[in-house]
């Protein structure tokens, strides 16, 4: 059984690190949220609400600890990083210098890039793919689309104690699988991350979609050439959440458009504004994940040979547009005007 006690810090209290921190609070003692700015001013002031998606009047508040620096926690058992990719060479470098000894790192970014970060840095380092869609309503206020799943794993089979700890942790508040083949789960779920890229661009969920079959022709073959790219590097599938399977995607492209554009549209319908629109659209930044995410798959492609048209002209757009303020979505036809220009080279 592990202790309720052990001394856990969330670094980031945005949409993930806020919901985890807010599931957790109640079944461990130590949980301590760590965050800056008017996120950590409001969480210090009154908590953390959270809601389920469509159910904001049912919205729970979790009084939490907070810290202002990892340092006032000594001898701190586990770290939990939930920054962006982009934040994170800087937070770990101000952690490492901050932290004695080699406390349980749990890092729950999408993408692989933290692989290469946090060994820089640190020995016991547990990774976690998210599952779930979580979104910050406002500073501290977060809504979410259901509670987990998280997939855990380590790429160092001697951290199996730490992984033990940190899945009974993660259960007492969540829901929460672990594997022994994480790479699979990491790799299967960038997949899916692919269509953050492209939903920003066109604007989902701030703007109507003008041209359906456009969208969806693009959306699923943007995933379909990521599950070419997975292949091609040797990992296998594993099922996320709710997630789209490769034999669902598979299907989608090649069947018949008819048959498929119903159960397309009830998914579009469920599709949430993502954590690269929340950077790009909501919040008016310039910084997203794009690198970590699609960047890193076009390289795999150019690794093996693949041919990616759909998911290099979105790229190129993105990184011309992502750039732009304020940030103005294209529509559906501009997209599609450029992989078609990209097909033909
Ligand atoms: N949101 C989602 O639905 C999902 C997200 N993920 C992944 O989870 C990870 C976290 O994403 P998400 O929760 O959306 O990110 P958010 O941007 O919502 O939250 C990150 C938080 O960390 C804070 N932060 C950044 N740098 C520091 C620092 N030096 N010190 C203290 N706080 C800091 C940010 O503050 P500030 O705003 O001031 O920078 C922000 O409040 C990402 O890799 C994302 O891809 C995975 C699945 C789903
Ligand atoms: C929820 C999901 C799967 C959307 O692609 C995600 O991981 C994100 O928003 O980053």
């Amino acid at each position: 059984m592990i202790s309720k006690d052990k001394k856990i810090v969330i670094v980031g209290a945005g949409a993930i690190g806020g919901t985890l921190g807010a599931w957790l609070t109640p079944q461990n003692e130590n949980v301590y949220m760590l965050d800056r700015g008017e996120v950590a001013e409001r969480i210090r002031e009154s908590g953390i609400t959270v809601f389920a998606e469509g159910r904001r009047e049912h919205a729970e508040t979790i009084p939490v600890k907070t810290i202002t620096d990892i340092s006032e926690i000594p001898n701190v058992d586990i770290i939990i990083l939930a920054v962006k990719n982009y934040s994170l060479d800087q937070v770990a470098t101000h952690v490492r210098n901050q932290v004695e000894g080699e406390p349980i790192i749990v890092a729950l970014q999408n993408g692989v890039e933290n692989q290469e970060i946090l060994p820089k840095y640190f020995k016991n380092i547990i990774y976690g793919v998210v599952g779930y869609n979580a979104w910050l309503e406002e500073p501290a206020t977060i809504g979410y689309q259901s509670k987990g799943p998280y997939i855990l794993g380590t790429l160092h089979p001697e951290l199996t104690t730490e992984l033990a700890e940190v899945e009974a942790i993660f259960k007492r508040g969540v829901e929460t699988i672990v594997t022994d083949h994480f790479q699979d789960a990491a790799y299967s779920k960038m997949i899916i991350n692919l269509t953050n890229s492209f939903t920003t661009l066109v604007g989902h969920k701030y703007r109507e979609i003008t041209d359906f079959l456009i969208f969806k022709k693009i959306l699923t073959n943007l995933l379909y050439e990521g599950v070419q790219i997975v292949k091609a590097t040797g990992y296998k599938e594993c099922k996320i959440g709710d997630m789209p399977s490769w034999f669902t995607i598979t299907s989608i492209v090649k069947l018949p458009q008819f048959v498929t554009n119903g159960a397309f549209r009830k998914n579009l319908a469920k599709m949430v504004l993502s954590s690269m629109g929340q950077d790009i659209i909501q919040r008016q930044g310039t910084e997203s994940e794009l690198d970590s995410l699609n960047g890193y798959f076009i390289k795999l492609a150019d690794q093996a040979g693949l041919a990616v048209p759909y998911n290099r002209a979105i790229y190129q757009l993105c990184k011309e547009q992502f750039s732009k303020t304020p940030f103005k979505p294209l529509t559906e036809r501009e997209v599609w005007e450029r992989i078609r220009l990209e097909m033909e080279k």
